[in-house]
Order: C-alpha cells, then structure tokens, then sequence
C-alpha cells in the first residue's frame, strides 16, 4: 500500500513568530502512523526554525523552489546545498506560480528534480492544466508532457521516490475543487504515464498527490481514490488545527 503524503505549501504567507506558532501547535498532535506523511513547505526564511523546532516529530520540512545549481552568482536564489545543510528533506519543484511568475519551464523543472536527487532532497513535482486546456481537451496531452519532460533522464528509483503533485490551476486559490473523479482520471493517467517510462512496479510505488482548494471538508473523498495519494494543500494548511484535520484524514 502507498502510504499518504499531506504537504502544506504556505506560499508566500506568515512571519516567523507564526511559523514557529504553528509548529508548537503542530509537532506533537499529529498521528503516529507510518502511513501517512506531513509535510510543511515554508518559506525560506523560516526553514532554519522549523527544522529545529520540528526534530524528533512527525512534521517534515520542504522549501517550495531552489536553483539547480550547487553555488555561484545567481542573485537571490537558493541552492539545494544550502537547503540539504539545513535538514531540510522535500522541496517543491515546478508549481504552476513559479511557472507563471517566474519562468520556470519544463525544462528547469527537470534540471531542479535531477540536482534535488543529487543532493538527497525529495522532490514534489507539480503539473497540472489551464481552464483554456481542460476546455479544449487538452488535460491529458500537457500533464503527460509535464511529466515526461521533468521527469527525463531519472533512474527508475529515483522516479519511485519522486513525489508527483496533480494541481490544476483553474481549482488553485479559487475554491473550485476538480471533482474527485475528474482529479483521479487525471491522476490514474500520470501513474500510466509513469508506468510506460519504467515499469508497472515502480509506477505503483510513485505517490501522486491532488492540490486545488483541498480542505478538511472534501479531503476525505478525494482520499478514497484509487489513484489520489495524498494532497498538497495552500490556504488549508495555514493553520495549525486544519492542517492537522488534513494529516488525519490521511491516516483513515
Ligand atoms: O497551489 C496549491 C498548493 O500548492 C493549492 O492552493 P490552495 O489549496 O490554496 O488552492
């Protein structure tokens, strides 16, 4: 059985005080199940904090980008030294904001996930379509691209231990949840996708999570799918107790 990956990614929210708030909160109510994972993306400012404060319990930490490369003269940006040198364990690599804000292409993505294995950090690759592409029928053409793009020139087991997240963009931040049907066909496609580029049985361990307005409310039925892993949660996994209700519901 996969086990379940619940991983808030705060975007651009909170101030440190708050960020350790929620960790106080957090650390020592979630549930001590091996089968289901939590995962906290924070902002860069707050990793060194939350590593620390999160030792010993069941919350993992991830940035949600990086470079790809090791060091060098890139102003502003963050290495996956820098963030292996932390303690940090998962990153997110690709979401559709960076991809719309800031450039990031199919291309960097499979750069980042690449120098995120060579450093050992877990990669949490996200894809997903436009309204404009779900409307014309597009859905399953651009994530299988997404997917084989980023994903090239991996090791079968580093494609097993990649984290695959399935956002749509028209549900993310707008309260429009894909039907959970409609999310576990697209994620069903991904995890067939997978299976042709190496084998049924690593397309069986890949853990593929659902991300778009995702809260404690519908968290369960999507949970229930044959193919929906886990979720990557925005504006739900900001406070303390809903995210927490998230974990939960990973563990039924
Ligand atoms: O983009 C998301 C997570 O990466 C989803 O955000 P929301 O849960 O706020 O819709």
């Amino acid at each position: 059985m996969r086990k379940k990956v619940i991983a808030g990614n705060w975007k651009m929210n909170k101030v440190l005080t708050e960020a350790e708030q929620f960790a106080d909160n957090v650390t020592d109510k979630l549930p001590n199940d091996d089968n289901v994972e939590a995962i906290v993306c924070a902002p860069f400012p707050f990793l060194p904090s939350l590593v620390e404060k999160t030792k010993g319990s069941r919350l993992q930490v991830g940035a949600q980008n990086m470079h790809f490369e090791d060091s060098g003269a890139f102003t502003g940006e963050v290495s996956p030294v820098m963030l292996k040198d932390l303690g940090v364990t998962y990153v997110v690599i690709g979401h559709s904001e960076r991809r719309e804000h800031f450039a990031e292409t199919d291309q960097t993505v499979n750069k980042k996930v690449h120098a995120a294995f060579n450093h050992g950090l877990t990669p949490i690759v996200c894809v997903g379509e436009s309204l404009e592409q779900r409307e014309a029928n597009q859905t399953m053409n651009h994530t299988e691209q997404q997917i084989k793009k980023g994903l090239e020139g991996l090791r079968h087991d580093q494609v097993a231990d990649t984290i695959i997240a399935y956002e749509p963009i028209w549900a993310i931040g707008t309260g429009k949840t894909a039907s959970s049907a409609d999310a576990n066909e697209v994620c069903a496609h991904i995890r067939n996708v997978v299976k042709e580029m190496t084998s049924g049985d690593i397309a069986e361990q890949v853990v593929i999570q659902y991300g778009g307005s995702v809260k404690p409310a519908n968290i369960d039925e999507l949970l229930t799918q044959s193919d929906i892993d886990g979720a990557l949660v925005g504006g739900a996994s900001l406070e303390a107790e809903s995210f927490q209700q998230l974990v939960e519901a990973g563990t039924t």
